[in-house]
């Protein structure tokens, strides 16, 4: 049942790469305000996943409905406005390199800017871009960074600066890709704190594929377990309980016994 309270809904989704099933069966629904880590093994399927989420990948079966609206529509246009309520930091949080953090941002910020044909909504203020730019940096802990190139920074502050940017769309869900792959265990606590900072101060919904425990337990409300050999949804629930009282193989999982998962 698809209530209010939902932000996305994935009904009955098969995800296919070139005929080959990887994952079935998938129903679940991403409530407002939470965060949400899709988790399991290498290869299970995690990432395709959160390219179905976002509209990048089409279900072989099924439909991804974001606020009640197919993701999927026949309509490019309908597709096009869904996809700007989207945020999105993928895995290498790529920057473009050649310009500076700020001029990062702006270019984000034109973007989202466009019409559903592609046009800019309004004319530009570069003025204007240039101050939110400096507050959604602020809002990262990035404050003086806006004239640095993405290469002067550390990995933790690329990533900021890549959440910064995925900010840029004002949109009311947010997408992470293992945010702290590669970095070390400070800078990786420092962006799981940034992460519920951002949730309480501008109420995002957030759904973070992670392979790390240590940040799952810190700031997921729910964690969806994928499993690469039943090619399904094994357990979707707070990781507290589910480390006591989930499938063996999750438990296992939860209490960094690698062995009994793939
Ligand atoms: N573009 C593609 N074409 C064909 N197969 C693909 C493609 N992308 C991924 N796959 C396959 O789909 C399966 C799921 O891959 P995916 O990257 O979604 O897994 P994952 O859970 O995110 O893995 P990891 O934790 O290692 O990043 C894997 O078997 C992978 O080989």
């Amino acid at each position: 049942m698809a209530t209010q309270a939902d932000i996305m809904r994935v009904e009955g989704l098969t995800m296919a790469h070139g005929g080959r099933v990887i994952q079935q069966g998938l129903d679940f629904a991403v409530r407002r305000g939470e965060i949400l880590a899709i988790m399991g093994g290498s290869g299970c399927g995690k990432s395709t996943l959160l390219r179905h989420m976002i509209g990048l990948q089409t279900p072989a079966a099924g439909r991804i409905l974001l606020e009640g609206a197919d993701l999927n529509d026949a309509d490019e246009r309908v597709r096009r406005r869904l996809r700007r309520r989207l945020g999105v930091m993928f895995q290498a949080g790529a920057l473009w390199s050649s310009m500076s953090v700020g001029e990062n941002l702006m270019f984000a910020q034109r973007e989202s800017l466009r019409d559903d044909d592609g046009r800019l909504r309004r004319p530009l203020d570069e003025a204007e871009l240039a101050l939110q730019a400096r507050f959604r940096l602020a809002l990262v802990g990035l404050d003086g960074s806006f004239e640095r190139l993405p290469a002067e920074l550390s990995g933790g502050m690329r990533k900021r600066a890549a959440i910064a940017r995925a900010l840029c769309a004002d949109a009311p869900l947010l997408f992470l890709d293992e945010p702290s792959a590669g970095l070390d265990p400070l800078a990786s606590a420092r962006l799981d704190a940034l992460i519920l900072q951002l949730r309480a101060a501008l109420g995002m919904t957030v759904v973070m594929v992670t392979h790390e425990l240590d940040s799952l337990f810190a700031v997921a409300d729910r964690a969806l377990f994928l499993d690469a050999r039943q090619r399904t949804m094994t357990a979707l629930d707070n990781p507290y309980p589910l480390r006591e009282h989930g499938p063996d193989e999750v438990r296992a999982f939860l209490r960094r016994d690698r062995s009994d998962f793939r």
